[in-house]
């Protein structure tokens, strides 16, 4: 729909008070538009369940590493959520536990949702619509990936309701396909993305194999055909049992080989950093 290239401010220096595990290990700083930088994350509990029964959402992480999660954020230019997290979840997919003073904007949503399911009742874009003071600061316009083939009248419908529509070819299985991803970015203006989940978008980017062949590899991490620069996961002392897995039933082989690059406690917490060999 709307194909005009974004302007993004560059990002303020991070202040001194992010954890240093963070800044010394993800490389959203360095990272161009070029060659965007990709982090997968999630929470899980000891027993690899990202949700509850249906999809409930659980708090797994507790105050500190939920701090981390919003750091995270706002090391990266974009946050991205499948349409289901978006539905079962209506996040707000800001920075806001980050103390105001420091005024650090908040990360693009973007929501991968195929057949632009997006509901126009969802947080994100009520926060968009009702806070004008605070776009761009506090809160950011939602982007909503779609399919090609969605009607023209439902990308307006959205787009009319405030939201951006942003729509891609499709692969065989009706996805937005993995590999499209760094283009994507690309051609918005995006140097790096956070990916949040769920289960079937944390399957999908970490079993996807390559980037493509005229990429470069990641300066920090050195990676060469990966699709997935980093992986960060937190892990909380819990069981959740019945529940969505990190990634769905059927989906456990095939993920690739990490790195480990650094783990911390935090709280009751343990948070580790991985590169995708
Ligand atoms: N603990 C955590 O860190 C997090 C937990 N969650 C939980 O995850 C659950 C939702 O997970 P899911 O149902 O698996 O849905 P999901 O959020 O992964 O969305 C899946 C949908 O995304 C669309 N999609 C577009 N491109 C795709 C691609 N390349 N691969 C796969 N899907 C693609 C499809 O329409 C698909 O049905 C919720 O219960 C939520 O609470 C979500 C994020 C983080
Ligand atoms: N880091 C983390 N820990 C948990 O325990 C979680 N349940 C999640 N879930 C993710 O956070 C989103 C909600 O974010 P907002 O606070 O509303 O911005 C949720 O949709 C999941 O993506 N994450």
């Amino acid at each position: 729909m709307n194909s005009s290239i974004s302007t993004l401010p560059t990002p303020l220096p991070l202040p001194a008070d992010a954890p240093t595990f963070l800044t010394e290990h993800l490389p959203s700083a360095s990272a161009t538009v070029d060659r965007p930088h990709i982090t997968v994350t999630w929470a899980q509990s000891l027993d690899s369940k990202i949700a509850g029964p249906g999809g409930k959402r659980v708090m797994i992480s507790g105050p500190e590493s939920m701090l981390m999660t919003h750091w995270l954020r706002a090391m990266h230019d974009a946050i991205l959520i499948g349409v289901n997290t978006l539905i079962l979840d209506d996040p707000r997919l800001q920075a806001n536990l980050l103390p105001e003073s420091l005024a650090i904007p908040p990360p693009q949503p973007l929501i991968l949702d195929p057949r632009l399911r997006f509901p126009l009742s969802s947080r994100i874009l009520a926060e968009w619509n009702e806070r004008p003071l605070d776009r761009g600061k506090k809160v950011k316009q939602p982007w909503i990936i779609c399919g090609d083939d969605v009607s023209f009248g439902k990308m307006e419908e959205v787009e009319s309701a405030g939201a951006r529509v942003v729509p891609v070819p499709l692969d065989e299985k009706g996805h937005i396909p993995p590999s499209s991803l760094p283009a994507i970015l690309t051609s918005l203006n995006l140097r790096s993305v956070m990916i949040e989940g769920g289960s079937k978008i944390l399957s999908s980017f970490l079993h996807a194999p390559t980037r493509g062949s005229n990429t470069s590899p990641s300066p920090s991490t050195g990676g060469s055909g990966v699709l997935v620069d980093s992986v960060v996961v937190t892990v909380g002392p819990m069981f959740i049992g019945d529940g969505i897995g990190v990634v769905p039933e059927g989906e456990q082989k095939g993920l690739p080989p990490l790195k480990h690059i650094h783990t911390e406690t935090m709280g009751k917490d343990s948070v580790m950093v991985c590169s995708v060999e």
